[in-house]
Parts: C-alpha cells; structure tokens; sequence
C-alpha cells in the first residue's frame, strides 16, 4: 500500500469526541520576531504551573528556537523518535512544572517521505503525546509559506501573536484573511504582545477587530494583552525562561491571566494530534 493509501485508510479512523482529546493550540505570527516563541513557552510554563500537563513541539523549521529559550540542548528530535530508536518521552526536552518541548528540526517537513514503518512509529508515539498531555502547543513559523498556512488550517484551532505595530498588525491580519477564506470554521483569538499600556492594548484590539468585522464580517476575540519587558532579553541571554526570571513582574502576570483565560475557554471540536498531522499530510 502506498503513503497515500495509508493515509486515506488511516483519516476513515472514527472522531473520537473532544473531551478524550488534548486541547491543541496552534500559536502563529504573520510577522517574524514578535515575540511568539517567548510567548508559547512563557503560556506553557504557566499552565503548567497551574497543574496541567503540558507539551509543546516546535514546528518552526530550522529556526526553532525553544531549546535556546529553555536553556537545553535537544539531543533527540522527531527523526529519533520515527526511526524507533527512542521513545517520544525520551525525545523531549524537560522544562520547568514538567513542561515537554519536542524539537522539531526539519523532521517533520520530511514526514512525506516516510516509509510505512516510520509513520506507524511516528503516529504510536503521537498517541502516547495525546494520552500524556493535557495541552499540546504547537509553536508554528512566522509568515505564510505553504506548508505554515497548511499546519494553522489542519490545527483549526489558533492563537495569533501580534505586536501593536501597524506592519505586525497588517501581517496577522493577512493570515486571519487566508484561513477565513480557506477555512472559515477555524477559531482564532488573538494576543497582543509587548503592549506598554493597558489604554494602547484596549485601542489596538478595537480597532482590530473593528478591521476583521467590516472586512471580513468576522468577530475576532481577542484572549489578552502582555506586557512589554525590556527584561525578556535578559532573561533569553541567561537562557531562563522569563516566567522563572521575573516570576511577580507585570509581564508574568499578564502571561498568567491569558493562561486562565484559556483554560475558561470552551473545548472545539478536534481530531486530536494524530488527525492534525494525517490532515497536514493530505495538504501537502
Ligand atoms: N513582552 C515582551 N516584552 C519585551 N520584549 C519581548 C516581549 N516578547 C518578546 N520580546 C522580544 O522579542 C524578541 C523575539 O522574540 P521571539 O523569538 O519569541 O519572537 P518570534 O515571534 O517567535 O520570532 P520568530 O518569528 O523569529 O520565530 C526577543 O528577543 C524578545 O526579547
């Protein structure tokens, strides 16, 4: 049987209802550097602070950068664990509160090309992620490449990082447009990130959403505001992340109450991490 057999016969899989599933949370920036990483990882921590059980995988090709935040060096990635020669627990990077973070490289990208072995150890060890995991972030790429746009309309579910700047603005507008045209039952809510007030972060998102209704006739929730810390970069150079750096700042805060924020939210409806992957594949 070919790949493409295998992945027909593997999507006939009966849904199984959202509640058996992790929640699953695909973060996306249009524009590069504002601050999306630093944000799923600080999320994570956060959750994970409050008892969750938390993953995230790093499906930023070759510019991953959560290691780096993390202070750790991923000695596995997603190739080791496809291969059988480690379990999808031993591949993971260890955090704080026992957050997991699961290096990506360009494993996944060359998914299409593997065997009927490898797939059937990648989608096992999936399996397990989804019986071990209460929440699964997956820290997607800046920009709106195929194979991005491809991941954020197969996770149906996500949150997109914006700065107040008008060309961050622009650029996550971009993407909202493209997933409501190409998949107009998404759900999406937004973050503004690196706010300096409360009053800049309360006008940026009205006029926002104000742009997402008249264009695109579409009510964009917006989940919260961060902070703007010029501690952040201290924190990335001692390689700690920011949560345990400046664990009472305002910046943290902020980051704590979007994390409650989402854990209000109610659960939508989801073919659990192994549909997500099966749906990218079929895309590319
Ligand atoms: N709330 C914040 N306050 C101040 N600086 C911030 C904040 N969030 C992020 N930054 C800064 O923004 C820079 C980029 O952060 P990060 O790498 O998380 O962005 P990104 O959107 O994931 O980038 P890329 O598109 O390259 O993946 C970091 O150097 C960090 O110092």
């Amino acid at each position: 049987m070919d790949q493409a057999h295998q992945l027909r016969a593997l999507m006939q899989e009966p849904k199984i209802s959202a509640a058996r599933y992790s929640r699953m949370v695909a973060v996306a920036s249009g524009k590069g550097g504002v601050g999306k990483s630093t944000l799923t990882l600080n999320l994570g921590i956060a959750l994970a602070k409050l008892g969750k059980r938390v993953a995230i995988l790093d499906l930023d090709f070759g510019f991953g950068n959560l290691e780096t935040l993390l202070g750790a060096n991923a000695t596995y990635s997603i190739a080791d664990v496809k291969a059988g020669t480690v379990s999808i627990e031993q591949a993971m990077i260890q955090g704080p509160h026992g957050l997991r973070v699961l290096a990506g490289g360009s494993g996944f990208t060359e998914m299409l090309q593997w065997g009927p072995q490898e797939l059937s150890h990648f989608f096992d060890a999936m399996d397990e992620l989804e019986a071990s995991f209460d929440w699964i972030f997956l820290d997607t790429g800046a920009g709106l490449t195929q194979v991005q746009l491809a991941f954020l309309k197969a996770a149906k579910d996500t949150l997109i990082v914006t700065t107040p700047e008008p060309t961050a603005l622009t650029d996550a507008y971009s993407i909202i447009k493209l997933l409501h045209h190409h998949e107009p039952q998404f759900s999406c809510r937004v973050v503004i990130n690196q706010i300096t007030s409360l009053t800049e972060g309360k006008q940026t998102a009205h006029q926002f959403q104000k742009v997402c209704k008249e264009f695109l006739q579409r009510d964009l929730p917006v989940l919260g505001f961060v902070y703007k810390d010029n501690d952040i970069s201290q924190a990335i150079k001692l390689q700690t992340p920011y949560l345990m750096y400046a664990p009472r700042s305002q910046t943290s805060r902020s980051i704590e109450r979007l994390a409650h924020q989402l854990l209000g939210e109610p659960v939508h409806q989801t073919t659990g991490i192994s549909g997500f992957f099966k749906k990218w594949m079929t895309m590319n």
